[in-house]
């Protein structure tokens, strides 16, 4: 199942367009003519200025004075100035489409939820999942959505969450651990029943929360998207300017200059194709995080995502496969190995974590007996402060099983006895291997070590690898001691390691990295982790993770595949890279735009600068039309590459700038040299 999952991640499908969706852009694209939507995109709306001047200028040609220009031709201008910006407008709403329809999918699963409310009577009453309040008692039958997050407090049930995770295998939930007794709202109940108590008030669900991010109710322009907006805001503003200084200077050539053509000219020169793929482009990065199955909060997390200088990364689950085993067992001196094996048994009676499930599995295997001691026992949950677990016999004996410093400190602590003195060199020959070595002991006598092996994700190494071309230094930080640390570390070929860290730790590392002017990337999934978590400068939770770790993050992974922050920094760096290309391309096609439409303006007036028709254009005409065409045409050309981005690959960099410059930027001043001529040929078939 895992591995499905990964497959799906990598390949997300579904990356074409329906008719529902073109059909649906098509529709919000005419919306966005609404002047308040256009001035928010001043390079667009400059466009969207001049096309109503032109427009007047077909009703009345010589409005502004008296002009050659025939109504005709003020009308041509027009219809391509009015479809320049319905491009821009339809490049939006179709990356819009995607976030809209999956809102309003979960927007209908949303409202009609209805739930079983048990009154303190015992009653059973049916209300509005929205009139249910945090405290509440509610009953879910198979068949039907669970009405609103909770916890199970009675009951065992199969539950489908695909609507929520897209992830079609039901999760059992049961009473009991914190992942498997909480439950998510809009979720289906498959088998039995379930008894919840309500944890969320309504609007404040998982669902909601959903429903909110991808809207993109919280959708504002990125940093970065708002300084390119006001770069290219001045360079429209510088152009706007210098062709209205060409006025005057025609009137003194005493050439007549129709003003349609200095729009003509205003529209060919500003950087029109970013302008109108810009917004489309952020979009498109929050709908590929989307569609690796993760919700991000904003295009800014996305895009601290593609900056980011530092990953940290967890050793168990992260760069480790996390279900470690028991393999083998390894008694001190003096002692017995049954007394060992028996031990670690004790020691995992209510360990549910994949460790202590293993634990006990092996001791059983290795001949542990399961006798009355395990009744009254009591259970001691193992935590990442005391990193160790265990168990209370009602005889008076205490089980303990951890880290082998921790187990070590607590013995001196607690009995004030010293550990054994082959301990440290038995849980080294353990740690060197690259496994885990627990250490178990009963009232303070330390009997030996159980090592618990681990296996390296496929690829970690590669992806490390890759991280570093890209410039981005991995640390990998675990709980775990030094020495299987260091192992594990070289093996997977991160950069640097921090071991026996805690939660604090932890948020002190990302502290210590921003200080240094780093942005820092962290996944976590547990309640302790959601202060590192809120402090990365990218926080990725795990949907299985606890509320407050999900509150905490700025992206939420569906899947709860820690690895995908990997992903997540590609999608980031994506972005970026194909905003920058976009940018370059689009001014590079403008300066080529200039050689067709400047000599067509003032050819008639300074017939010497003819020689600067170096396209050799048919007419002037045909010549400003022809520009004015290939502007519009290239946005919808570039729209694929906006929605999908640019080719990537981990490079540093620097090299992929290059790489860009040379694509976009000659790509750029070529095409439309190429475009324009081939349009002004066609043109002057029919003119
Ligand atoms: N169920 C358990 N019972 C007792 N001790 C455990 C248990 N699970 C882990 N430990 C010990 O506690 C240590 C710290 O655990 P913690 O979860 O903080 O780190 P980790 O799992 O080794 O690595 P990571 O920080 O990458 O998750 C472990 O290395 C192990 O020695
Ligand atoms: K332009
Ligand atoms: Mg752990």
């Amino acid at each position: 199942m895992k591995k499905a999952q990964a497959q799906r991640s990598r390949n997300p499908g579904g990356t074409g367009y329906g008719a529902e969706l073109l059909g649906q852009a098509f529709i919000d694209s005419l919306r966005k003519f609404d002047p308040v939507l256009q001035i928010r995109n001043p390079v667009m709306f400059v466009v969207w200025v001049g096309a109503w001047i032109t427009l007047a200028l077909t009703i009345d040609p010589d409005l502004f004075g008296p002009s050659h220009a025939s109504a005709r031709y003020n009308g041509v201008v027009t219809v391509i100035l009015v479809i320049t910006v319905w491009f821009a407008n339809f490049a939006e709403a179709l990356a819009e489409g995607r976030g809209k329809a999956k809102a309003a999918s979960l927007r209908h699963t949303a409202v009609e939820l209805t739930a079983s409310r048990i009154l303190p009577t015992g009653q059973v009453e049916t209300v509005q999942a929205g009139k249910l309040r945090k405290g509440d008692t509610v009953r879910v039958l198979k068949g039907e959505h669970i009405p609103i997050d909770g916890t199970v407090i009675e009951g065992t049930a199969y539950v489908d969450e695909s609507m929520i995770t897209g992830e079609s295998a039901p999760v059992i939930k049961a009473t009991g651990s914190d992942i498997a007794s909480s439950v998510t709202g809009g979720t289906l109940v498959l088998s039995d029943a379930l008894v919840i108590e309500v944890t969320a008030a309504p609007g404040e669900t998982f669902l909601d929360r959903m429903i909110g991010l991808v809207e993109g109710a919280k959708r504002q322009k990125t940093p970065n998207e708002i300084a390119l907006t006001v770069l290219l805001s001045v360079l429209t503003l510088i152009f706007v300017i210098v062709v209205a200084a060409v006025a005057p200077v025609a009137r003194y050539l005493h050439a007549q200059i129709n003003v349609a053509d200095l729009i003509a000219l205003i529209v060919a020169l500003i950087p029109t194709t970013i302008g109108a793929l810009l917004s489309a482009i952020g979009i498109a990065g929050i709908d590929r995080t989307m569609r690796f199955n993760m919700l991000a909060a904003s295009g800014k997390a996305v895009e601290a995502a593609g900056d980011v200088n530092t990953l940290i990364l967890d050793k168990t689950g992260t760069i480790t496969m996390g279900n470690r085993q028991a393999t083998e067992l390894h008694p001190v001196s003096g002692r017995t190995r049954a007394a060992l094996v028996q031990a670690a048994y004790l020691a995992s009676l209510f360990d549910s974590t994949p460790e202590g499930r293993s634990t006990s599995a092996f001791a059983l295997a290795q001949g542990a007996k399961d006798g009355p001691e395990r009744d009254k026992a009591v259970g001691t949950d193992f935590s990442a402060e005391t990193r160790m677990s265990g168990t209370d016999l009602v005889d008076g004996r205490v089980i303990r099983k951890g880290a082998v410093g921790a187990v070590a400190n607590y013995v001196g602590r607690t009995y004030g006895v010293s550990p054994p003195a082959d301990l440290q060199a038995l849980a080294e020959k353990v740690a060197l291997k690259g496994a885990t070595p627990l250490a178990v002991a009963v009232n303070g006598d330390i009997l030996g070590i159980v090592a618990l092996s681990d296996v390296l994700k496929p690829g970690i190494h590669d992806r490390a690898a890759q991280l570093r071309t890209m410039g981005i230094r991995t640390v990998m930080v675990t709980g775990d001691n030094p020495v299987t640390a260091r192992v594990i570390a070289a093996e997977a070929g991160v950069d640097d390691f921090v071991s026996e860290a805690d939660p604090e730790e932890k948020l002190k590392l990302i502290r210590a990295e921003q200080a240094q002017g780093r942005l820092v990337a962290m996944t976590g999934d547990g309640t302790n982790d959601a202060p590192a978590l809120a402090q990365a400068d990218v926080g990725l939770a795990m949907y299985t993770g606890t509320m407050p770790a999900k509150e905490a993050s700025n992206i939420i992974d569906l899947d709860s595949d820690p690895t995908k922050l990997l992903d997540l920094v590609s999608i980031g760096k994506q972005m970026l890279m194909t905003r920058g290309a976009l940018t370059t391309f689009s001014i590079a096609n403008d300066v080529a735009k200039y050689f067709a439409i400047l000599p067509a303006l003032f050819i008639v007036a300074l017939p010497g600068l003819s020689h600067l028709n170096v396209m050799g254009l048919a007419t002037p005409q045909s010549a400003i039309l022809s520009a004015l065409i290939f502007n519009a045409l290239i946005i919808p050309a570039l729209i694929p590459l906006a929605l999908r981005g640019v080719r990537f690959q981990p490079r540093s960099a620097e090299a992929m700038f290059y790489r860009n410059l040379l694509v976009y930027g000659v790509g750029g001043l070529v095409a439309p040299f190429v475009g324009i001529k081939l349009i002004d040929l066609i043109l002057s078939l029919f003119l």
